[in-house]
């Protein structure tokens, strides 16, 4: 196995169709993710990252090219990709627990009670939920039901993490405690993850790579940024790194070209 391209996006295109033709969102985008990295994608709102990612995940036809994780080319959905999604879409009559449960259940289905009710408060715990665990969905927070939605998804023990703006509805303290979060189980599980975001910041706390997307349509790879930022990462601390702010301007002088471009041929 090829660990330098455990998730492989090879020459991924995509049309979709619509009223007014074919609409090329994407043409030719190709992304090598090595075992463990934790890639951020940026661009601009409709340049195509939702789509990548759910081209990922086995969620939408891909037009042309392939994905490939560890090896295998994907056709469809699997439990070898976790995805977690701006807003978790738990079952509202089942309780935090139960929700992961459903999954663990479906993924293990020869582990005995135990063992599936140890992986379950294990995750929850993870996240930081054992004492909410019987709360159903509507009585949790927003960022509480974020937290479940990572639990379900870490507890599937997937090879490969794909993140869709996971935190982009949340308050500034809730998304912060959930960088947190994620940083944390990314140091101890070391998952491959893409992780799709608006927030430069978000994206340099987070990353080892951040990759810049042009506009669409035909959207494809723009720039990559090396986000060599030392690890393990505090907010304080990489703020104060000297690298920090010329990262930073780099990402967003790149979003500010796209800007101009989409304005010039608007
Ligand atoms: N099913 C569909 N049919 C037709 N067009 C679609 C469909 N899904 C997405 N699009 C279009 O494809 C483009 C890319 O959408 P996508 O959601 O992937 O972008 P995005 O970069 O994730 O946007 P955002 O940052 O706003 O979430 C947009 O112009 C969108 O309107």
């Amino acid at each position: 196995m090829d660990k330098n391209r455990y998730l492989d996006l090879s020459n991924l295109s995509k049309v979709y169709e619509t009223k007014k033709g074919p609409f090329v969102v994407l043409e030719d985008f190709s992304l090598q993710i090595p075992e463990s990295e934790f890639v951020c994608l940026i661009g601009h709102s409709g340049c195509g990252k939702s789509t990548i990612l759910s081209m990922a995940a086995g969620l939408n036809d891909i037009t042309k090219g392939s994905v490939a994780v560890a090896d295998k080319e994907i056709n469809g959905p699997g439990p070898d990709r976790g995805v977690v999604f701006q807003a978790p879409s738990l079952l509202p009559w089942l309780t935090a627990y139960e929700n992961v449960m459903l999954g663990v259940k479906k993924v293990y289905p020869h582990a005995s009670a135990k063992e599936k009710e140890e992986i379950v408060m294990h995750y929850l715990q993870a996240v930081g939920l054992s004492g909410a665990i019987d709360k159903k969905p509507k009585e949790l927070s927003s960022g509480m039901r974020q937290r479940v939605g990572i639990a379900r998804a870490f507890a599937l023990k997937p090879k490969i993490m794909l993140l869709d703006e996971p935190l982009g509805m949340l308050d500034a303290l809730t998304k912060y405690e959930l960088q947190d979060l994620i940083v944390k189980l990314h140091a101890e599980h070391k998952l491959t993850t893409l992780m799709v975001t608006h927030d430069v910041d978000e994206a340099l706390y987070l990353s080892d790579r951040v990759i810049m997307m042009t506009n669409g349509p035909k959207a494809t790879l723009g720039d990559i940024l090396i986000n060599d930022l030392p690890r393990p990462r505090d907010r304080q601390t990489l703020l104060n790194h000297p690298n920090y702010y010329p990262y930073r301007e780099h990402l967003i002088s790149f979003l500010e070209e796209q800007e101009e471009l989409k304005k010039k041929h608007a």
